[in-house]
């Protein structure tokens, strides 16, 4: 996917531009930096001054020919970071929600796979307001991975997707959730801020400072100074 944006928004003045190579990308700044818009834009809810978005080959975006994909015509999943559930359905209604029929008549274990991929077969059939705030946020992305897996040529954005849960949960979960999707050749553009998360991921990084991609590449090297830092803090 190539991404070129710019765009004008409160104080932030993105200028990006990117490609996604690998199957899973983090996308790494300080609060404020613009990663969030970066997603919506994606998404198509923020519209840029500039830009240019072209998915599996597929041009979605290109302000200097007016071409404008509209959100929900988009190859796009998306977990933000505040979930929202559809109150009235239970977790499997809501994980199955974006899926189509024929995907669940053709793959009938997808379900099952998911709820036991984010270890919510014991809350399946629970409504949204008796889960924890970590426990909807696992809802949250398992029903944009179900999309997006279902979804032909389509692009996972997760914003802070293990944000709520503790470390044990966090770690098993993004890694078996990486490879998972791995094998379903569905590319995941996420953004932390959480440098183990980061680290954990063994993703490509791109950093973003002030609405700037400064680098991208391996977590190991783009991420070198943070490593640092932290370990510094750690052994002081
Ligand atoms: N609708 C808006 N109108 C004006 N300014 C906005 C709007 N939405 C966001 N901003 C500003 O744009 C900047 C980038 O916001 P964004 O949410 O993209 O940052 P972020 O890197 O995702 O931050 P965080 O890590 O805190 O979520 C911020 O300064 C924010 O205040």
């Amino acid at each position: 996917m190539q991404i070129e944006l710019k765009h004008h928004q409160g104080p932030l003045t993105l200028d990006a531009i990117f490609t996604l190579t690998q199957p899973w990308t983090v996308l790494f700044g300080p609060s404020g930096s613009g990663k969030t818009t970066i997603l919506r834009a994606i998404q198509g809810f923020v519209r840029p001054d500039h830009g240019k978005l072209t998915l599996a080959s597929t041009p979605i975006l290109n302000t200097a020919t007016r071409l404008f994909v509209p959100p929900y015509q988009r190859p796009v999943r998306s977990a933000g970071q505040s979930p929202r559930l559809f109150p009235n359905m239970t977790v499997a209604e809501n994980i199955r929600y974006g899926v189509p029929i024929a995907t669940l008549a053709s793959t009938p274990a997808l379900l099952d796979e998911i709820l036991h991929l984010f270890r919510l077969e014991p809350l399946a059939t629970k409504q949204p307001q008796a889960l924890s705030g970590g426990e909807k946020q696992r809802v949250s992305v398992a029903r944009a991975t179900a999309s997006a897996v279902a979804t032909p040529n389509a692009l996972l954005l997760l914003d802070e997707p293990f944000t709520g849960l503790d470390y044990t949960l966090r770690d098993t979960l993004a890694t078996d959730l990486q490879s998972w999707l791995a094998q379903r050749r569905t590319p995941v553009l996420s953004v932390t801020h959480d440098i183990g998360e980061a680290f954990l991921l063994q993703a490509e990084v791109l950093r973003l400072e002030a609405g700037r991609i400064t680098h991208q590449g391996p977590t190991n090297q783009v991420l070198a100074p943070e490593r640092t830092r932290l370990l510094t803090r750690l052994h002081s």
